[in-house]
């Protein structure tokens, strides 16, 4: 345990750092400051240009002339509040549209294959029709079929050319965005036990709507000036009045469109520690051994790679089980695996006696029943640290966001990050991230700790911090299953060890003998080549 007790905080930042941080905000700041008055000027040297040009007079009496007004507002403008509307209503359909084709499109397995197919074939034919030929059909086409049910109006059919065609390019730039998204971040989402659906809504949806905002500008930008398209079918915005008016002979739409410390607890009865026992540790004072995770025989490959050729184990309840073994032995594999984030070949996992790996059970409440912490920590880039810890609490378990908050605080608190729970993950040092990380996966009092090679990503300066903190959990009693390289750390936290090799645990039994004496020949040899 960490006493800090009479000594500077190593958690705090330091007034260098507070220095720095200061600095970054007055350059912030600064640069503001200097982009406003930079802007206001150009825009006022452009309105005096226009103002004082010889043809402003032209201008003006055919864009704002009261007396070139029909029912009261120029006919160039209703022409152009007419583009307006179009573009907000096909708009907001091809956001509708296009999402559901891009979703659709990144769906796999043989059961999504006609959706898929639909998806593509669309997206193919619709890229490959010229915009002005579907405005073409479908504005006098469909209407020349005068079925009944169906609207007649031009500007009817016009918005509904533009939402199909459009809908296929912002698809495709919305489908790259969502491959744009790291997978670990799916597996992330999935291990706090959100659904397929609120993994795409919370963090996947979010991450690529960002990336690819630059391109759905282009494209809103595009749809405003191609609305002027819609004259051929007798639409009339506001070009088309500017043509009438025989007034401009530019892109009048266009040009609108273009303004427009890890404190180990010192208070054992906290209601962090409360919170841990309580479901760590069976009820009364005694600890009572319970397997509270059990495999037997999980068998799994990827194609022809046989990783997991027959795994059994026993994790009692309370206890820190700790997987190693040569680089792809399947020590990943396995907590995946367990995580129901791989689906297993053969065998079962129970949890809690209950046999998950059952395909009528629901992989997400089983998931939320666990806690996952990834090797190169799967924060999520788009939310603050403190979003990051609430959204599971708050999307899955429907807890009231003011006391998924506080939860929050207090796992912050427990992690000694608690002035940090506005930053992004991206503002933290890596052994932050890692501490922030195991607080998302601790805030809901998990069952199960699962940890992949949470230290190996860290320089060996920041490893401590975090072993500290597992060495915390793990005095308090949080069943864990995690693997690692650092066999100190294997050595002091580990109630078992299980050596991997071949698919199979080849070894296992209480650290001392397992690392200090171990009896299998080629567990003999991986330990010796640590090190050397
Ligand atoms: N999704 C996947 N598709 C195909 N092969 C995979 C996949 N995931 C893992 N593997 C393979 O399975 C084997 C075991 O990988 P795993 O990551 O579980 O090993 P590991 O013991 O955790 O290794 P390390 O210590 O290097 O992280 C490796 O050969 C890897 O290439």
């Amino acid at each position: 345990m960490t006493q800090t007790v009479g000594k500077r905080d190593p958690w705090r930042p330091s007034e260098v750092e507070r220095e720095r941080a200061a600095y970054r905000t007055r350059q912030r700041r600064r640069s503001f400051v200097i982009g406003a008055i930079s802007t206001i000027v150009v825009v006022a040297v452009v309105l005096v240009v226009l103002v004082t040009s010889p043809g402003w007079q032209r201008f003006h009496s055919t864009f704002f002339d009261p007396h070139e007004a029909v029912q009261s507002f120029p006919v160039v403008l209703r022409g152009l509040w007419l583009n307006v509307r179009v573009m907000v209503v096909c708009g907001l359909a091809i956001a509708v549209w296009s999402l559901l084709l891009a979703v659709l499109r990144t769906l796999r397995g043989p059961v999504f294959f006609p959706l898929r197919a639909f998806a593509v074939v669309y997206v193919d034919v619709f890229r490959g029709l010229p915009l002005l030929l579907v405005v073409f059909l479908l504005g006098f086409g469909v209407p020349a079929l005068q079925l009944t049910g169906l609207p007649n109006s031009p500007l009817f059919w016009g918005g509904c050319a533009l939402t199909l065609s459009y809908s296929a390019y912002v698809a495709e730039v919305l489908r790259a965005g969502i491959e744009s998204v790291h997978p670990s971040q799916r597996a992330a989402a999935r291990s706090l036990g959100l659904s397929y659906r609120a993994t795409l809504r919370f963090v996947v949806l979010p991450q690529a709507v960002r990336r690819v905002m630059p391109a759905l500008m282009n494209d809103l930008i595009s749809l405003e000036k191609d609305s002027a398209l819609l004259a051929v079918i007798g639409v009339v915005d506001a070009l088309r009045e500017a043509q009438i008016r025989e007034a401009v002979n530019f892109n009048f739409t266009a040009y609108v469109v273009a303004w427009p410390a890890v404190h180990l607890p010192d208070d054992p009865d906290g209601p962090f520690h409360r919170l841990v026992r309580a479901t760590a540790r069976l009820p009364g004072s005694g600890w009572t051994a319970v397997s509270l995770l059990s495999l037997k025989g999980v068998r799994k490959s990827f194609g022809a790679h046989l990783v997991l050729a027959d795994v059994s184990l026993e994790v009692q309840e309370g206890a820190c089980v700790v997987l190693i073994g040569a680089s792809g032995s399947g020590k990943s594999t396995l907590l995946r695996c367990i995580n129901l984030l791989e689906v297993v070949d053969d065998g079962v996992v129970e949890l809690d006696g209950q046999d998950i790996t059952d395909p009528r059970v629901d992989g997400d409440e089983v998931r939320s029943r666990m806690g996952m912490v990834f090797q190169s920590y799967n924060l999520f880039p788009h939310l603050s640290v403190l979003q990051n810890i609430t959204l599971a609490p708050v999307r899955v378990h429907g807890v009231p966001r003011a006391q998924a908050l506080e939860r929050a605080h207090d796992v912050l608190q427990r992690v000694g990050l608690a002035d940090k729970a506005n930053a992004r993950p991206d503002d933290l040092s890596g052994g932050q991230q890692q501490r922030v990380a195991i607080a998302r996966a601790m805030v809901n009092a998990p069952r199960l700790l699962l940890l992949d090679e949470v230290t190996s990503a860290l320089d060996p300066e920041l490893v401590g911090e975090v072993l500290d903190l597992l060495q915390g959990l793990r005095e308090e009693g949080m069943t864990m299953v995690l693997n690692t390289h650092e066999m100190g750390f294997a050595r002091s936290v580990a109630d078992e060890v299980c050596f991997l090799s071949d698919g199979v645990i080849l070894e296992r039994g209480p650290a001392e003998e397992v690392l200090g004496a171990p009896q299998q020949e080629r567990t003999q040899r991986f330990l010796s080549r640590l090190l050397h």
